[in-house]
């Protein structure tokens, strides 16, 4: 977890604010009442600090002394403040903190917490900045490193395509209107031919024209436009509303794929992502196998403990496979099968992997309402097929299934495989 600084000196505050820190817990706060003690934490914890929240008024540093402290130390800084003139928070704006939070209640506190989260959720998003003038390149650069978002430069449309198509995570473009070669209009058009907005979030920007401009951007696929010169907390409103819009849908997109009661990947996800993989390790001649496991006498664990003991069970033994198998792509199939594709593993290493699982599965027994329920299971895998393309992927879950069988019809508690040396006789 990461951890921020928080200097308040006053107890009420500082009351408040551990508690919505508790509430949250969405990093490890570090203490401190004084510049002093802050000094000591930070030569505590050093680099380890991720971000800072101070007040502006300590008993030792009265007049904001710590916001050029933990600046100089490239911490950033969001500033609590009881009041605020506009002339203090323009300076403190232009001397580089993330944000200033006028102190009204927990709310406000709250705002902040969720800013520093937002700051940790940002070292996972890269944007790539696209702008001729290097001077308002790296203004834009600047402000979107105080973020702390990844970022990536181009000069022009032609420059950004390449580098996209090079950096395929990247998650947003802001992109300048007058360039030479491809301007952003153009490059906007072009983007959207193969990235729909959910996809990518293009905002434009410039100096020059009037709404208009701002029309022509939108209506040609931007997300968003902001006029230069930026006012600084609208430029990151606007920012951060269309990278929240972008992960709400993304969250929304997962939340299909998932299997409602155990969080792994559903059927449907997998015959669609598995096809993908399989496809692509057919194409490049990697090996890859399919295991269809199934839960031993799992109508026992119903009939003994109750059907919500066997929920809770399920649960479980899901959540371990997708934990142990991370690695590759694991979904929950109905009732208590799961599928697992496991690119890169022959069939001999991949039924080799499953039966690990299965021991490790069986040695320590699920847990429910304090009774240790012990599960066992079986399964077929599958590496061999005749078919290509979808076809090919079908029967690869057919022969999956065919091996299933044989274990279980042979007792259960058994992995089979399509390669198995008694296949050969
Ligand atoms: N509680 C609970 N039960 C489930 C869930 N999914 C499947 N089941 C039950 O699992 C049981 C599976 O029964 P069977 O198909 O006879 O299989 P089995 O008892 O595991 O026997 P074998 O597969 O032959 O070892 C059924 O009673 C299903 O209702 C679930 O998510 N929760």
């Amino acid at each position: 977890m990461k951890k921020v600084l928080i200097v308040e000196d006053s107890s009420m505050v500082m009351r408040v604010i551990k508690h919505v820190v508790k509430q949250t817990s969405l990093f490890q706060p570090l203490y401190a009442e004084t510049l002093a003690e802050a000094k000591a934490v930070i030569a505590e914890h050093g680099s380890d600090i991720f971000a800072a929240m101070v007040d502006l008024s300590l008993p030792d540093a009265p007049n904001g002394e710590i916001v050029d402290y933990t600046l100089s130390l490239k911490i950033p800084t969001i500033v609590l403040t009881g009041s605020f003139d506009s002339a203090r928070r323009e300076s403190l704006l232009a001397k580089g903190i993330v944000d200033y939070v006028t102190k009204e209640g927990r709310f406000s506190y709250l705002y902040a917490c969720n800013l520093v989260h937002r700051l940790i959720k940002n070292e996972s998003v890269q944007v790539l900045v696209v702008d001729d003038s290097l001077t308002s390149r790296k203004i834009i650069v600047g402000m979107m490193k105080l973020h702390r978002y990844q970022v990536l430069e181009a000069k022009d449309g032609v420059e950004a395509i390449k580098v996209l198509l090079d950096n395929p995570s990247i998650k947003m473009l802001i992109t300048d209107y007058n360039m030479p070669r491809m301007d952003g209009f153009e490059l906007v058009q072009n983007l959207r031919v193969k990235y729909v907005k959910s996809e990518l979030v293009i905002v434009g920007i410039s100096s020059e024209g009037d709404g208009h401009l701002t029309a022509r951007f939108i209506k040609a696929g931007a997300n968003d436009f902001i006029k230069k010169p930026f006012n600084h907390e609208e430029f990151f409103c606007r920012i951060t509303h269309n990278v929240e819009q972008v992960e709400m849908i993304e969250q929304i997109r997962d939340a299909a794929r998932r299997d409602y009661y155990t969080g792994v990947y559903n059927r449907y996800y997998f015959f669609e992502k598995g096809l993908q993989d399989w496809l692509a390790a057919q194409e490049k001649n990697t090996p890859a196998a399919l295991a269809v496991i199934d839960l031993d006498n799992f109508k026992y664990v119903n009939e003994t403990f109750g059907n919500e003991a066997g929920d809770a069970v399920m649960q479980q033994v899901a959540q371990r496979l997708d934990h142990t198998l991370d690695r590759f792509l694991v979904a929950r199939a109905d009732g208590q099968e799961f599928y697992v594709l496991l690119v890169g593993l022959s069939n001999e290493k991949a039924c080799a992997l499953i039966e690990r699982m299965g021991q490790l599965i069986s040695s320590e027994p699920a847990v429910w309402d304090g009774h240790k329920i012990a599960v066992r299971f079986s399964a077929g895998v599958a590496s061999r097929v005749e078919k290509t393309g979808e076809d090919g992927f079908d029967e690869l879950v057919n022969n999956a299934y065919q091996c299933l069988h044989r274990a279980k019809d042979a007792g259960g508690d058994m992995i089979i495989g399509d390669e198995d040396p008694a296949d050969e006789e």
